[in-house]
């Protein structure tokens, strides 16, 4: 990730306040999806850093419905390896597992194909924000529940306090998680 990446990104992020309800300072990174050169190099850096960070190579590429749908299916295409998707409770069809967890503002249900992962897989999770920590928690517990490994969990941002320290308040300490932007 380059220093001149990471202000194009930044330059495009829009803070809105009390969005989606009073006292969350909300990051809208849909602007980013506007410069189709943007993305682009956004999928290359991860790519490139994924193949630099993991050199006993990733197996699969797993994203978070729905922002980490937006740029984990191109990533997983330039790694060669399959996209995985989590969704919400209810939208993929034959046997999933579940997990459920709390949000920054509130509970869902996440839920993964039991036939998609194996126990040889190795798999870096994708998502756009890490905030309370709720949401990559339970998608790598979920991952955990086929067999599969987590090789690093990948966000764009990280929320942090205002003293700088992470935002998460879950136990993120047995995972590699990386993040390019706070
Ligand atoms: O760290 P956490 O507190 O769990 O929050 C982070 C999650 O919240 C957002 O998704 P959201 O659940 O709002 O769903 P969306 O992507 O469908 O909008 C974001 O894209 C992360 O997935
Ligand atoms: N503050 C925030 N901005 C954007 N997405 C989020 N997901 C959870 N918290 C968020």
């Amino acid at each position: 990730m380059t220093d001149a990446l990471k202000l194009r990104l930044k330059n495009v992020i829009k803070f809105v306040p009390d969005f989606p309800k009073a006292g969350i300072c909300f990051w809208d990174i849909m602007p980013i999806f506007r410069d189709p050169k943007l993305v682009t190099d956004l999928c290359n850096a991860i790519a490139a850093h994924l193949k630099e960070a993991n050199p006993g190579g990733v197996t699969a590429v797993a994203g978070l419905e729905a922002r980490g749908f937006l740029f984990g299916p191109q990533v997983a295409v330039l790694l060669g390896v399959p996209f995985i998707p989590i969704r919400k409770k209810g939208k993929l069809p034959g046997k999933v597992v579940e997990e459920r967890y709390q949000k920054e503002y509130g509970f869902d249900v996440i839920e993964l194909q039991e036939d998609a992962l194996t126990a040889t897989d190795k798999v870096v999770i994708v998502d756009d924000l890490l905030a309370t920590g709720g949401t990559l928690r339970a998608a790598v517990n979920l991952v955990r529940k086929t067999g599969a490994s987590v090789a690093e969990a990948f966000v764009i941002v990280q929320l942090n306090k205002e003293d700088g320290s992470p935002l998460y308040s879950e136990d993120l300490s047995d995972i590699n998680v990386v993040h390019w932007i706070n």
